[in-house]
């Protein structure tokens, strides 16, 4: 791999790098840093983890002028939390050369955000909703920018963002350079790239397949009455420093972490219908490890990069071949390992297969761990606290009693008692969770807007080809809208953050969260 000083990119840019600790460019680094540099039109794809944010950023902070004074960059993203991360980002790649950058999504004040404008930044990190609300306000001009990015575009489109990004596409000057990124490209992505790019350039670093090589994939047959016990066996066996379990439905995810805290885990949940104040906590807690289990919905599913993270869960199996890649994703990150184990009822087998064949990968299977493991595993836990202060040696002062009552015990009973005490017991609460719908095959209607088009090849590796040919789940199923309702006017200005008055409050970024599959399914 190259180093970053081969792309002959400005000290503190690199200085920047190194602080971060990069040493080497990844493998899309060093594919697509040239080319922006040089200004090309690109579609960048790579597996999960494996630096695309930097692989965009880095030629961008490269080449902006600090002395700029207007928006220069734009950088769209389909969730508030990548936003922000994504804005953290840039932030620290341009610190040293002083490039001012600023994170635009709902949620916020948006009077902050107005003051946050005031300080001239080159670099917009946005979602749509709230960028859009900021052109209709006329605080913030696209005029003036010269690169715009679009990560994950594939989902800013699933989620009916392609109005949205039409509309603000048409207010930034045509000669641009525009670049889309994600580690999947499903067909209709081809849409987006004629549409607003140029002569782009295809950079796939995707090798045969396309989930990140460093999780180890399992899935467990259970039935949906079980799946809780199953989760909390495997939370004990396995004792992740880090965890996601993804789930279906918000009302999924609230019961599922509330059932989790019962029982004793440091768990909480992540979806739209939370306050921005509330998801920012939550993400917080989970980044710097006061939780280590996060609940979820797809809107934690993309691009999030904490590290640390050991484990996913698909509690419930995702509708799409796209979303179970992202989704495991969360693991497995610049080059460290991860588990990702995926709950799947019997009906749903075949859902199961479906994504294998789309992600060229076989899971294997894996049984139930047994209670013995899962108490195993939470001993080895016990055991491992116990020795790790024996190592730090900062027990002294229970010397004493420990002499004490090794004169009248035995030392085995004692120790077993000691880790018993340790270990802890579950909590016995009873955990009921509504059921969930299993996520079944659907034969796909002949989709229109895909015809006579050619994907695979350099586009995505034969991905887009696959998936067509598999004939069932792929998401032609339903109109965007269907899936993802559009909730103009629903919301807008709600969300916290202290924003009062007006009618552009810019939720629609909110609705990452899974559409009900059948009307039964409650998504509030
Ligand atoms: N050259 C590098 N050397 C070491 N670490 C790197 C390098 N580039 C990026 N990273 C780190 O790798 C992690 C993953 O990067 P990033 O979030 O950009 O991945 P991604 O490809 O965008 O993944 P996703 O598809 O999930 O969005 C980050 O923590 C980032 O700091
Ligand atoms: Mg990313």
């Amino acid at each position: 791999m190259k180093t970053f000083q081969e792309f002959g990119l400005e000290p503190k840019v690199l200085r920047a790098i190194t602080e971060m600790g990069f040493e080497e460019s990844t493998p899309i680094q060093e594919k697509t840093i040239p080319l922006a540099l040089e200004g090309r039109d690109l579609i960048g794809q790579a597996q999960t983890g494996t630096g695309k944010t930097a692989a965009f950023g880095v030629p961008l902070v490269n080449k902006i002028d600090v002395n700029e004074e207007r928006i220069v960059a734009l950088i769209m993203c389909p969730t508030r939390e990548l936003a922000i991360q994504v804005a953290e980002e840039i932030g620290k790649l341009g610190r040293f050369k002083g490039t001012r950058s600023l994170a635009i999504y709902g949620g916020q004040d948006i009077v902050k955000q107005i003051r946050g404008l005031k300080k001239k930044p080159q670099i917009i990190i946005g979602t749509p909703g709230r960028l859009l609300d900021h052109i209709n306000r006329k605080t913030i001009k696209l005029d003036d920018v010269q690169t715009v990015i679009l990560d994950e575009a594939d989902e800013m489109l699933d989620m009916g963002f392609m109005d949205d990004i039409t509309t603000i596409l048409s207010l930034v000057p045509q000669n641009r350079q525009t670049m889309l990124f994600s580690a999947t490209m499903p067909p209709n992505i081809q849409k987006l790239g004629n549409q607003f790019l140029t002569n782009p350039e295809h950079v796939s670093v995707i090798p045969k397949q396309v989930s990140a090589p460093l999780i180890q994939q399992a899935y467990i047959e259970v039935h949906e009455k079980q799946k809780f016990d199953a989760l909390s066996r495997l939370l004990d066996m396995e004792s992740p420093e880090l965890a996601i379990i993804f789930g279906r439905t918000k009302r999924r995810v609230d019961e599922l972490a509330e059932a989790l805290q019962k029982r004793g885990y440091s768990a909480e949940g992540l979806h739209g219908d939370l306050s921005q104040n509330q998801r920012d906590n939550v993400m917080r807690k989970f980044r710097d490890g006061s939780i280590d289990v996060l609940v979820a919905t797809d809107v934690a599913a993309r691009g999030l990069d904490v590290s640390g993270v050991t484990h996913v869960v698909n509690f419930d199996l995702p509708q799409d071949p796209e979303s179970y890649v992202h989704r495991i994703g969360r693991t497995g990150r610049a080059g460290k390992e991860g588990t990702a184990w995926t709950f799947v009822t019997p009906r749903e087998l075949d859902h199961l297969h479906f994504i294998e064949k789309v992600t060229r990968h076989k899971i294997p299977k894996k049984p139930l761990p047994s209670l013995a493991e899962a108490l195993e595993g939470k001993q080895k836990v016990t055991a491992e606290r116990i020795l790790e202060v024996l190592d730090s040696e900062t027990a002294g002062e229970f010397k004493g009693m420990a002499i004490h009552l090794l004169e009248q015990y035995d030392s085995v009973n004692l120790l077993a008692a000691a880790l018993k005490l340790l270990t802890g017991e579950k909590k016995d609460v009873t955990i009921e969770l509504t059921p969930e719908d299993p996520i079944r095959a659907r034969k796909r209607r002949p989709d229109v807007r895909d015809s006579g088009r050619k994907v695979g090849g350099r586009y995505g590796s034969g991905w887009g080809d696959r998936r067509r040919s598999e004939g069932g789940g792929g998401r032609s199923d339903y109109g965007s809208r269907d899936r993802y309702p559009r909730r103009d006017g629903d919301n807008r200005g709600g969300g916290g953050g202290g924003y009062r008055g007006g009618s552009a409050g810019g939720n629609r970024d909110r609705d990452r969260d899974r559409a009900p599959r059948s009307s039964e399914e409650t998504l509030v």
